[in-house]
């Protein structure tokens, strides 16, 4: 049965600040086109590609790469907080095929979830347990990373196993693209900060609560051009979504992380999320773009994207407008 893709940028910014009219327009234009794609495809379940900005994964055991059997939101920046619908065989599966791979990937019975894996559910399909959903965790955020390559062979993987089963699959990837979001660092924290990273010990209220003004703060800064966060970089992003949309994915296996941080900034690496997802719909066959936004917006600390695809040749209900929104700014 088919699968088809819709990947995205998330921010917490995205529900928080205010952007002008016409922007904030044309964002929920795209945001639009990606739900009508996904409701027109009408997935059976949904295979989740997404980063964790340590709410969920910390350095007491750090993986790279985690399939949840079971999974739940924990509900930061105001997202739905709550249990997965997880399909117990098919995450087993994907599990199976990438170890099969050669892909040493981690599994979870009680894995935690954040925004970046959440949000996306809740624009493309209006919740988290709207469809059942297999969540896959791709460490983009706690050094040390490996390359991202691995991102690659870890979707192709689980893709050749998905395109033999028998439900209608939407891969979902979210993050990116470039950006450089205020995300603590072991190196740089100071040392209770660091202390959270390693244990993850729960946040109070009033710590979360700072945790969400820092952002909203640094987002106002980036937006006025007072921080110093890395610039967003909208050249590199096209260039990521012209590299996707053809399909020349083995081109990101030369990309050192240093270069993808230098070009794009220390969040950028959430790209990798969107690498899995397209080498998962690539597994099964060709595949075009059938809609896709972009435009850099300080005001998220975002190049944000919003981007779906099918495979070519594949017969489906008609999934509305494809017209091209947005553009590079
Ligand atoms: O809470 C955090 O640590 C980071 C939040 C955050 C901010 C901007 C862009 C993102 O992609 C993002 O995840
Ligand atoms: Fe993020």
């Amino acid at each position: 049965m088919p699968l088809a893709l819709c990947c995205l940028s998330h921010s917490p910014l995205l529900d928080i600040s205010t952007p002008k009219p016409d922007l904030l327009a044309e964002i929920n234009l795209a945001l639009s086109q990606a739900r009508n794609f996904a409701a027109a495809f009408d997935p059976d379940v949904v295979v989740l590609f997404a980063p964790d900005h340590y709410n969920g994964f910390f350095y007491k055991l750090m993986p790279q790469f985690c399939i949840g059997y079971e999974a739940s939101g924990i509900g930061d920046y105001g997202t739905e907080a709550g249990e997965f619908d997880v399909p117990r065989e098919l995450a087993e599966g994907c599990a199976q095929s990438a170890l099969d791979a050669g892909i040493d990937l981690a599994v979870s019975l009680k894995m935690e979830v954040d925004h970046g894996a959440v949000q996306p559910l809740e624009k493309v399909l209006g919740g988290l347990r709207a469809k059942p959903v297999v969540p896959i965790f791709v460490n983009s955020v706690a050094a040390p990373l490996g390359p991202i390559a691995r991102a690659r062979r870890l979707g192709e993987a689980i893709g050749e196993y998905l395109a033999r089963r028998p439900e209608r699959i939407l891969l979902i990837g979210s993050g990116g693209l470039s950006h450089d979001a205020p995300v603590p660092t072991l190196a740089s924290a100071p040392a209770d900060v660091a202390e959270r990273l390693i244990t993850g010990n729960a946040m109070t209220s009033t710590q979360r609560q700072e945790r969400t003004d820092r952002v909203i703060a640094a987002a106002n800064d980036f937006a006025a051009g007072t921080d110093n966060l890395r610039p967003l970089n909208p050249v590199w992003d096209r260039a990521l979504l012209d590299l996707l949309a053809t399909g020349n994915l083995e081109a990101v296996d030369s990309w050192s992380n240093k270069w993808i941080e230098e070009q794009a900034g220390g969040s950028a690496h959430e790209v990798r999320t969107w690498v899995a997802a397209f080498a998962a719909l690539a597994a099964a066959g060709g595949y075009e773009v059938t809609s896709q936004y972009y435009r850099a917006i300080p005001e998220f600390i975002a190049g944000f994207a919003v981007t779906t695809a099918r495979p070519t040749g594949v017969s489906m209900k008609p999934i509305g407008d494809t017209t091209q929104a947005g553009e590079v700014n």
